[in-house]
């Protein structure tokens, strides 16, 4: 059975010189590492690819989410679900055809997640949720890490939830950006299920000890959503 709340660190706050490491120190506290690709044409920023994630695969044996801030996820996306990945999720704004590459996704092993930009409305997508596993809503712009939560978002996610519960769907609805101890009750409390936190977590002297905190901050403020 799922865990009823995912807490995913984003390695993007981690030292990227020690990432096996960084991702050990998670081990046993984190529901799914959180990995987030950016290929400086989607967003204004360069992280890292695919060979980086089939390495760090090995090193760990947390789930991984992988979130592509890219151009063109139709060509990349299905080799990080060959590559072990959990999620696949890509953006609403850069796919032409987004319930063709969920299928793609699926078909490869992985859960297929799209993503929502700050710009982006999510009412066009809500008849897509048949057909994906995770709506990830950002609550920044997408690019950087350490920005401040956008709690105005959380109306999107109340959509998302409204729609998942009157059609009773398994789809997770997970935020990502500035998410922290001050912040994550609203997310859960609006609807969101699993929560991307990256300065929380790594920039804490104990990583998973804050794991440990947020999840029972989003958990005595989940909503029941049966
Ligand atoms: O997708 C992202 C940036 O585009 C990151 O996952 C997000 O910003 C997490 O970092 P933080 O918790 O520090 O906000």
């Amino acid at each position: 059975m799922s865990p009823k709340t995912i807490i995913a660190p984003s390695i993007l706050a981690a030292d990227f010189s020690r990432l096996a490491d960084e991702v050990g120190a998670i081990e046993g506290a984190a529901d799914w590492v959180h990995v987030d690709v950016m290929d400086n044409h989607f967003v204004p920023n360069l992280t890292i690819g695919l060979p980086v994630v089939q390495s760090l695969r090995k090193a760990t044996t947390i789930p991984f989410d992988v979130h592509l801030m890219i151009t063109d996820p139709e060509r990349w996306a299905p080799g990080y679900a060959e590559a072990g990945a959990h999620n696949v999720t890509f953006h609403a704004e850069a796919c032409e055809n987004p319930v063709a590459l969920a299928k793609t996704l699926r078909a490869a092993g992985a859960k297929a997640g799209l993503a929502i930009d700050r710009d982006t409305s999510v009412e066009p997508y809500l008849e897509l949720l048949p057909y994906i596993d995770t709506v990830l809503i950002m609550t920044i712009k997408a690019g950087f890490g350490g920005q401040k939560f956008m709690p105005e978002m959380l109306d999107k996610v109340r959509d998302v939830r409204r729609r998942v519960s009157a059609k009773d769907l398994s789809v997770r609805i997970e935020v990502d950006g500035g998410i922290a101890a001050d912040t994550i009750a609203q997310a859960a409390e609006a609807g969101a299920d699993a929560f991307v936190a990256g300065t929380a977590v790594y920039g804490a002297d104990d990583p998973a000890e804050a794991i440990r905190k947020l999840r029972a901050l989003a958990e005595a403020a989940l909503p029941s959503h049966d």
